[in-house]
């Protein structure tokens, strides 16, 4: 299918509010999801990219017109950036589209939340400064003590390809909310939105080096923003693997650090629901949008015994109306997966649970009417035991796996058996038994009859291997802050702890 009336900028780095070419001039190809075509490029930063732009980040903070600005003064940039994102929100969601492969209406829901993202964090940076200064009254005559709530610093932002823009707003907004210069490092999968985000901040007069974006490869672009001396923190969002490679290095210098990572999150499914369609559509969307690339997908279905084959029928049916096909056709549910490694990988995921004496209920291959792209079949796997891979590890892909419970008792122990701890959904009308479950659950978000709603007022992030730390929020706005006391002597007697002279 030809690409649709968009084009893809060629975009430099975003440093000190300028388009710059990398030091060493490289450049990245864009490999379209959907066409296995390249249709553009991305700068590559490496080291010397990285020093500059903290040196730009470290500028901004010591000048007046950012390092000096009330949270009010800031809320209006936040502001701006929203409305230029909803100006060009349809052109954004086709490039994001055409980069990750995810649906239009997905990746247009995505731009919302990012404009409402930016918005959101303009509110928290205008009562920031209310909460500037707080007086801590210690009810003594000779002291008075007040507690300051200021910019981290230089931040290093590192995000994923799963949602590009969104992730990377997640970061963003707050980071600026709180007064921080930052330095964004986006997915090498998926860069074309955020640097758009660097062209709206250049429209709005976002004073020089506040935010720089600098794509590239991890490893090149992203390593030495956690190893560089002058930042100061670092908020990730990635995979497990590459957060103990980031943990281990900022340990190095005792820097700060959160960790949004993976998950393999259960639904439990009890056999008092009134609606099975109602339920069933939950754990579709709960694993199958943005074709099961969701850090907090539930992706092990718990399934009551006594409701299961009744349940894995209408589960069947349902799925056959889920439409696959290019990500920019219209009613498109289900596009393809991010890349040819995330492909091969999903797919080797499922033949290793073959080999391990799984069922393969449905999918499992490549649509056959989708003869070029990263597209798999949504699957759904059945005879699993736990100590198969495909219970264990997070596939990232439209993979459904099933188990079945008797008792409460088992379905907990079934939920919990995990070594992350993101996002758990309980589905039954029994509310007390979902408090139950809400306390049992090990793990940082929980949806009662329902999965994977997400709202930027409410803390994000997860326990275990999921990580630590959340984004979104009043949270999302404390990991951006330094708190410093400060305490004051206002007696005019000695201290009298030694003998005067
Ligand atoms: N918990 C959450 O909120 C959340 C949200 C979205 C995605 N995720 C997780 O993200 C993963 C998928 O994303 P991904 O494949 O882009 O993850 P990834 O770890 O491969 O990459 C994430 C980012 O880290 C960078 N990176 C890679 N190596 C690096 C290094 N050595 N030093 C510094 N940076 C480095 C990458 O370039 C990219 O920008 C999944 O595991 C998913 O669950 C978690
Ligand atoms: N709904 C947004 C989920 C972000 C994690 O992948
Ligand atoms: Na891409």
């Amino acid at each position: 299918m030809a690409i649709p009336n968009v084009r893809i900028p060629s975009r430099q780095l975003y440093i000190d509010g300028e388009w710059r070419e990398p030091v060493k001039k490289n450049r990245i190809p864009i490999i379209s999801p959907a066409t296995e075509e390249t249709i553009g490029d991305i700068p590559a930063a490496t080291e010397e990219d990285v020093d500059i732009a903290v040196e730009a980040a470290r500028r901004a903070l010591g000048r007046d017109d950012w390092g000096s600005t009330t949270g009010a003064q800031r809320a209006k940039y936040l502001r701006a950036i929203a409305a230029k994102i909803l100006e060009r929100k349809s052109e954004l969601a086709k490039l994001e589209s055409l980069d990750c492969g995810k649906t239009l209406f997905e990746a247009a829901w995505d731009m919302d939340d990012v404009a409402a993202c930016f918005e959101y964090y303009a509110d928290l940076a205008e009562a920031l400064d209310s909460k500037r200064k707080t007086p801590v009254d210690l009810h003594l005559d000779s002291f008075k003590t007040y507690v300051l709530r200021e910019p981290i610093g230089v931040v290093g932002l590192i995000t994923p390809w799963n949602y590009p823009l969104l992730m990377a707003t997640w970061k963003v907004a707050p980071a600026l909310a709180a007064g921080c210069a930052a330095i964004l490092k986006p997915s090498e999968l998926a860069s074309i939105t955020c640097l758009e985000l660097g062209e709206i901040c250049r429209e709005v007069g976002l004073p020089p080096g506040a935010l720089n974006i600098l794509t590239g490869l991890g490893p090149e672009a992203g390593a030495p923003l956690v190893s560089h001396p002058h930042v100061d923190k670092i908020a990730f969002t990635g995979s497990g693997a590459t957060g103990v490679k980031i943990m281990t290095a900022a340990a190095q210098l005792v820097k700060p650090v959160t960790l949004e990572l993976g998950g393999k999150s259960p639904i439990v499914v009890f056999d008092d629901i009134d609606n099975l369609d109602l339920v069933v559509e939950w754990t579709l969307f709960g694993c199958f949008a943005n074709a099961g690339q969701v850090c907090s997908a539930t992706s092990r279905l718990i399934l009551q015994e006594s409701i299961a084959s009744e349940f894995l029928e209408r589960l069947l049916l349902w799925i056959k109306n889920i439409k696959i096909s290019d990500p920019l056709e219209e009613d498109c549910k289900l596009g393809p997966v991010v890349s040819s490694g995330q492909y091969e990988k999903v797919l080797k995921f499922i033949s290793k649970a073959k080999d391990e004496g799984a069922t393969i209920l449905c999918g499992g291959e490549r649509p056959q009417h989708m003869k070029k792209g990263y597209y798999v079949q949504p699957t759904i796997i059945t005879d699993i035991n736990t100590s198969m891979e495909i219970w264990k590890e997070e596939v990232f892909g439209p993979v459904l796996c099933v188990k079945t419970f008797k008792t409460e008792e088992e379905a907990i122990e079934l939920a919990n058996d995990t070594k992350y701890g993101l996002a758990s959904a309980i589905m039954s009308k029994d509310l007390e038994r979902c408090e139950r479950f809400t306390k049992a659950f090990q793990t940082g978000i929980i949806w009662l009859n329902c999965s994977q709603p997400t709202f930027m007022q409410l803390p994000w992030g997860g326990r275990k291997r999921s990580g630590f730390g959340r984004d979104l929020g009043e949270w999302g706005l404390e990991n951006y802050l330094n708190i410093k006391q400060v305490t004051q002597y206002t007696s005019d007697e000695a201290w009298a702890f030694y003998k005067s002279p």
